[in-house]
Formats: C-alpha cells, structure tokens, sequence
C-alpha cells in the first residue's frame, strides 16, 4: 500500500475544496485536493464550539488517536488533522462510491453473493481492529462507505473505543444495532468486550439481505425483542445465509462466532470464489 507522501504538518491553505459530500452529525465533509501532490481527500470539518456544546470532544479526540493508527483496505483512512481558532479539519480517505446505506435503499436488498463479499471484508477488518483491542461498537450501514472498486470501509469511529469496556454509551440514534449485553442497564458489571461488534456483524448480514433491521420496531419493542433474540428470517433468506446470522445474532457474547470461524462460513466461502466471477458480471454489463 504506497503511503502519500503527504506531510505531517497540515493547514488549510494546503487544500482546494470541493464539493460537499454529505454531513455528520457534527460536521460537514467535502471533496479535497492536496494542492502540492494534487492528492484527493475528504476533509471532514468540525466546529469546536458545537463540539464543546455537545460535550463530544473528548470522542472526537478519541476518533483521531484510534483512526490514525488505523491502516486497513476496508476501514477509512485517517491521514491527518489540524485545527483553526473556530474549527477541526479531518483528512480522510475519499471513498469513490459514497455511502453503503444509500446503495442498499436503491437496491432495496443486495443479492447473496454481493452481501457475501460485504460480510467477508466486514470480518476482515474487525479481525484487524479487534487484534489492535479497538471495538468499533456503532457498525451500522450509515458508518460504512464505499470505494471506487466497490470495496467496504468502515467510517466513523466516533464510538470506537479500546476493549473491554464498561461505560455506559450515551444512546443516541438507532437501537437496532445494539447487542443485549448494551442495553441491559443497571448492572454494575455491564461489562462487553469487542464481541458487541460480532452481534451487530449479524445484524448487518440481516439488513443486507432483508432490506431492514431485525428487530426493527419502536424504541421500546426494539429492546425488548433484542434482549430476547426474538427475530424471524424471511424465507427467501438462503440455508447457509440463515444459519451464519443464527450463530452471530447469540444473546451471550461468548457463544457468537468468531470472526476467523465467519471467514470460514460455507456461505461466505460460497459467495467469495463465484461471488467475484458475479461482481465482475455487475461490472461489465455496468460498462456496456
Ligand atoms: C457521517 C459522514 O461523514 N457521512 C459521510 C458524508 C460524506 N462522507 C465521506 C467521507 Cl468521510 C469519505 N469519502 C466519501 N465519499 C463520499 C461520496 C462519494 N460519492 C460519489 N458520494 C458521496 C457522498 N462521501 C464521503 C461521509
């Protein structure tokens, strides 16, 4: 992987914007070029004062210190960062094809093979991150991008946090993605390692080839059916498919299946040969 020769010290006058690309929750992110190497970026621009007002500054800190020493195919680069009086400047790789959740709303489902290839680089990174004791903890299609040969790369590492872990996350946003061992409250000893990413690996799998959420429902429900495991697969769900969301969606961390026994699924394996020859299908029909 050639590292850009980009140097330490950045500063605004070093790049042309662009375009704006989309926004965060507590920022914008546009389109970049590195005047000097004519490099493309995503500068994610963050305003301190609404990072003070939403008391996230400390995450924001802890997303900077985790993601640039992060360098993994499928997971967003963080080159760099600097700040002005008013504001926080990310430097991030630019992902070619945008947004994941957007793909998956146009298509509705994806079909098993591309699903598949999806879950395969999913796992790959989380082996890595896992290895590096980082738990991602907010895997969701909304913080998973695309790039320009249709490769993955997990985004957004605003709750990432280094395992194991007992504080309590703030809950914001979507509960659907969140594991039994989050939600339970009250126990002192609400205690979950980087095994909360297995469970949410599961729900991804789901939503990738259902179209939705498992335990889709309003707030309240959605916890209740969580903590219970209650959830039903759709038939038109394959056998192999079915069986590796059964053996991630467990309520006790410990009996989830291991990453390395995900790469090793027959239904990833399946897909992950002949899933290329159909990805090479997709692509040359894309191109007559
Ligand atoms: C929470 C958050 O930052 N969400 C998004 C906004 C854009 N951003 C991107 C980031 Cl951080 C990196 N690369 C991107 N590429 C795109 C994009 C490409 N196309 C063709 N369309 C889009 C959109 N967006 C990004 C992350």
């Amino acid at each position: 992987y050639q590292q850009p020769s980009m140097p330490r010290k950045f500063h605004l006058g070093m790049f042309e914007i662009g375009k704006p690309l989309g926004k965060g929750k507590f920022g914008r992110v546009y389109l970049a070029k590195e005047r000097s190497s004519g490099f493309v970026c995503a500068l994610k621009v963050l305003h301190k004062s609404e990072l003070q007002h939403g008391k996230v500054e400390k995450q924001v800190r802890r997303e900077i210190e985790i993601q640039s020493n992060l360098a993994h195919p499928n997971i967003l680069r963080l080159y760099g960062h600097f700040h002005d009086p008013k504001r926080v400047f990310l430097i991030l790789e630019y992902a070619g094809k945008g947004e994941l959740y957007k793909h998956l709303r146009r298509e509705q489902r994806f079909p098993e093979w591309k699903a598949a290839q999806y879950i395969a680089q999913m796992a790959a990174a989380l082996r890595y991150l896992h290895k590096k004791h980082v738990m991602h903890r907010d895997i969701k299609p909304e913080n998973i991008l695309v790039g320009i040969h249709g490769e993955i790369k997990i985004s957004d590492f605003g709750w990432s946090v280094h395992a194991p872990n007992n504080r309590r996350k703030t809950l914001c946003g979507t509960l659907d993605y969140l594991p039994p061992e989050m939600i339970r409250s009250g126990h002192s000893d609400n205690y979950y390692n980087e095994k909360v990413d297995l469970w949410s690996l599961g729900v991804l799998t789901y939503e990738f080839l259902v179209g939705e959420a498992p335990f889709e429902d309003e707030a309240i429900m959605t916890q209740r059916r969580i903590v219970r495991g209650e959830m039903t697969i759709p038939p038109f769900v394959s056998p192999e498919a079915r069986d590796l969301i059964k053996k991630l969606l467990v309520l006790n961390p410990d009996d989830r299946l291991a990453l390395e026994d995900v790469q090793q699924h027959p239904w990833i394996v399946k897909h992950c040969v002949k899933g290329e020859r159909a990805a090479m299908r997709e692509a040359s029909s894309k191109k007559r």
